[in-house]
């Protein structure tokens, strides 16, 4: 199966597990769970991916991207956004310098008032 369109359709398993047995499904559990198990389990794969970069095993560094960015698609379907979303904003970052974004992003900060 082609991988192009892979996160598109794991949100769309994420919001169909949205209501469904918490017994049955880890999303649901998830969600049954809530915003704080959610954001926990985001925290602690991002913590699990540092300690395998450190430890510089590639394996266990895809392994460990792969849980996080599964746990921050269940977290982005958690506050109503689609993967397509994120990818829209690296797109309309492609091609601008780091450095020219981050001074775009001091005069006009996403969701917050310019410093
Ligand atoms: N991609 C994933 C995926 N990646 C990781 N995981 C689960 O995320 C959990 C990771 O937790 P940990 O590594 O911390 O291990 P753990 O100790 O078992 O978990 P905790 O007890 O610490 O919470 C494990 O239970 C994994 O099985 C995933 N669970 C589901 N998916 C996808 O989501 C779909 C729907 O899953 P269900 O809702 O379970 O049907 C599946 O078909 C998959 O495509």
């Amino acid at each position: 199966m082609s991988q192009d369109a892979i996160l598109s359709r794991l949100a769309d398993v994420i919001e169909s597990r949205r209501g469904a047995d918490p017994e049955r499904s880890y999303v649901a559990r998830l969600f049954h769970k809530g915003t704080d198990a959610i954001l926990k389990k985001v925290g602690e794969e991002a913590t699990e991916t540092v300690m395998a970069a450190k430890d510089g095993d590639a394996e266990k560094i895809l392994y460990e991207v792969a849980d996080l960015w599964f746990h921050s698609m269940v977290a982005l379907a958690h506050f109503g956004l689609r993967p397509e979303q994120v990818l829209s904003e690296l797109a309309r970052r492609e091609g601008l310098s780091g450095l020219q974004e981050f001074a775009a992003r001091q005069s006009n900060p996403p969701g917050g008032t310019a410093a």
